[in-house]
């Protein structure tokens, strides 16, 4: 049974469709990213399945049941992290922690443990009693995160957490993503960047106005576009005769030489790794001599470019 399951949820502001009859289910130890644009939706569909925002139309369930904000026994299956942070940073990280738990009412000896854990588990522990001032924008963030995590959520909602951080924040941030889906967690991850949905995510939804447009892992969105890895050779000599020998190797597509690389030819095949111990004896057999071979598969944007026409970073 999927720990998250959202269906058709619809947001409308007047008359724009923020968010078009959503749906998509994580399950357990799962990361799912919503990937799109600014403007997707990607907040306000986060806003409706945790319960800060009203739907217009659609179910969420979490751990199999109906979600409500007004239901207790769902809510505290999420941790949601908010892209605001709500910090008081005049305390430090653990004084912090330690407002959290009361608010949540844990007993004395669980908070002391959770507050460690969760310490632990953003990469702060180190300065865990200094002031949050004195913290950077990432370990701000990183903070919060860890105030999600103090009840031990089954499912954990970030909205796009690693906007303006710097760099070691940000890897913090992905390796413990990484770590709580290892330990079970479902994970929902929102962003604009390729690259994190691409190295971070299982399962990627597409978004744009407030439509999903496809989902699936990354090799299944890009299998979509229809366009083929690209097996590049340099090869010693005059490439030209590389080009006949590729073209009627097994599995190729297409043989392209690239435009003013010295001896650079592209083999178009459908799947690399599949085709590469045949396309390798066919360009023995040929006598093409080889000096290096890389391979290069389409990625994310050529996927949102083909699905709407539109480049994802504008
Ligand atoms: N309170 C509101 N009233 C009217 N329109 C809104 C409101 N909140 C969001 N919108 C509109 O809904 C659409 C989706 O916005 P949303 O903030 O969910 O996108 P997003 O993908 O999270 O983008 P961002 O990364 O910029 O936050 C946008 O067109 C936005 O202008």
């Amino acid at each position: 049974m999927p720990v998250l399951e959202v269906d058709n949820i619809t947001k409308l502001y007047g008359e724009s469709v923020a968010v078009d009859t959503l749906s998509f289910t994580i399950d357990q130890g799962e990361t799912y990213g919503l990937l799109g644009p600014n403007g997707a939706g990607k907040t306000t569909a986060i806003s409706m399945i945790v319960g800060v925002l009203d739907r217009d139309a659609g179910q969420v369930r979490v751990g199999g049941r109906p979600h409500s904000p007004a239901d207790r026994r769902s809510k505290a299956l999420i941790g949601y992290v908010p892209q605001d942070l709500a910090l008081y940073h005049d305390i430090s990280a653990r004084e912090n922690l330690r407002f959290f738990t009361k608010l949540y009412g844990m007993s004395r000896a669980a908070a002391a443990r959770e507050i460690e854990r969760v310490l632990e588990a953003v990469g702060l522990a180190d300065r865990a009693d200094d002031a949050v001032r004195t913290y950077s924008g990432g370990m701000a963030r990183r903070l919060n995160i860890a105030i999600g995590l103090l009840h031990r959520p089954k499912l954990l909602i970030l909205d796009e957490p690693t906007v303006g951080v710097d760099p070691q924040s940000r890897n913090a941030i992905l390796a413990s993503v990484r770590e709580l889906a290892g330990e079970g967690v479902a994970i929902l991850y929102t962003t604009h960047y390729m690259e994190e949905a691409e190295r971070l995510c299982d399962r990627i939804g597409i978004l744009d106005g407030g439509r999903l447009r496809a989902e699936g892992t990354r090799r299944e969105l890009v299998g979509l576009v229809g366009e083929h890895d690209q097996v590049v050779f340099k090869v010693e000599g005059d490439p030209a005769h590389a080009v006949p020998v590729l073209e009627a190797a097994p599995g190729v597509g297409r043989v392209q030489r690239v435009e003013g690389e010295d001896g650079e030819v592209v083999a178009f095949v459908a799947d690399a790794r599949a085709a590469m111990t045949e396309l390798m004896a066919a360009v023995a057999a040929g006598g093409v001599a080889v000096r290096s071979v890389e391979v290069r598969e389409p990625d994310l944007e050529a996927v949102f470019l083909h699905l709407t026409g539109r480049a994802l970073r504008d």
